[in-house]
């Protein structure tokens, strides 16, 4: 799959999957008329369709495999992958990456933003014991301030990952520049840039809340 990288303006390197189905789910979702079963439909098509470019570089090793007619070789994964959704709205991106994904384990961690100080707040946290042998893919659609997306990967190596990426729908440029400022060796997947944050931490143009509109809670 195409797409683009761009070199972020601070240390680390965001990956923009620019692919043209991307593009055209994400502006039908951005539509305030976008209804909730669209909404999490779209989101679980973007999210599948960010996988390849999201796993790109993983390591594979060779393997045996016998076809009914001969024994060839193929690949395997090298190693197992955990997908951890920040609750809530991550979860509206787990589907579409566990439908390339089949095999990998989940990791829940709850974070809610505080809407006055904009700091995100723990609720909950669960994660399987593989962490530092796993590929562990950190998933929500939103990097607005980057407090939610920095404290879970900050939660996640305490508890011994070691191979880490963050993949979003759409992220501020003030998320992003957090983001590297905090763990510059994770990158960074999104399918959009967007221009900015509001005085409330919403991005601009985006989507609006996406929890609530993932569930109703508006
Ligand atoms: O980059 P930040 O400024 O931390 O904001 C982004 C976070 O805000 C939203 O979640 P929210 O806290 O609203 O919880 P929800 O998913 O339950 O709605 C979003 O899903 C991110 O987790
Ligand atoms: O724009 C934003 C910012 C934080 N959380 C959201 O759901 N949307
Ligand atoms: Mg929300």
């Amino acid at each position: 799959m195409p797409h683009g990288t761009l070199r972020a303006w601070v240390v680390g390197v965001v990956h923009v999957v620019q692919h043209p189905l991307v593009q055209a789910e994400l502006t039908g979702l951005r539509c305030r008329s976008c209804p909730g079963p669209e909404f999490r439909q779209r989101l679980r098509r973007i999210a599948a369709l960010m996988v390849p470019a999201v796993t790109a570089d993983f390591e594979t090793k060779v393997i045996s495999c016998e076809t009914p007619l001969e024994v060839t070789s193929g690949v395997e994964m090298t190693r197992r992958v955990i997908l951890t959704p920040i609750l809530r709205a991550g979860l509206g991106f787990l589907d579409g990456f566990f439908d390339l994904l089949p095999d990998a384990a989940i990791a829940h961690i709850g974070l809610a933003r505080n809407e006055e100080t904009l700091q995100p707040e723990p609720y909950y946290l669960k994660t399987p014991p593989t962490l530092a042998d796993s590929e562990v893919i950190v998933i929500d659609p939103m990097l607005a301030t980057g407090g939610s997306a920095v404290e879970a990967v900050k939660r996640l190596v305490e508890l011994g990952a070691t191979r880490l990426r963050y993949a979003c729908l759409v992220a501020s440029p003030e998320g992003i520049a957090t983001f590297e400022d905090a763990w510059p060796e994770v990158p960074i997947f999104t399918a959009a840039i967007d221009r900015g944050l509001n005085d409330r931490g919403y991005i601009l143009p985006g989507l609006g809340d996406a929890g609530d509109r993932l569930f109703g809670t508006a």
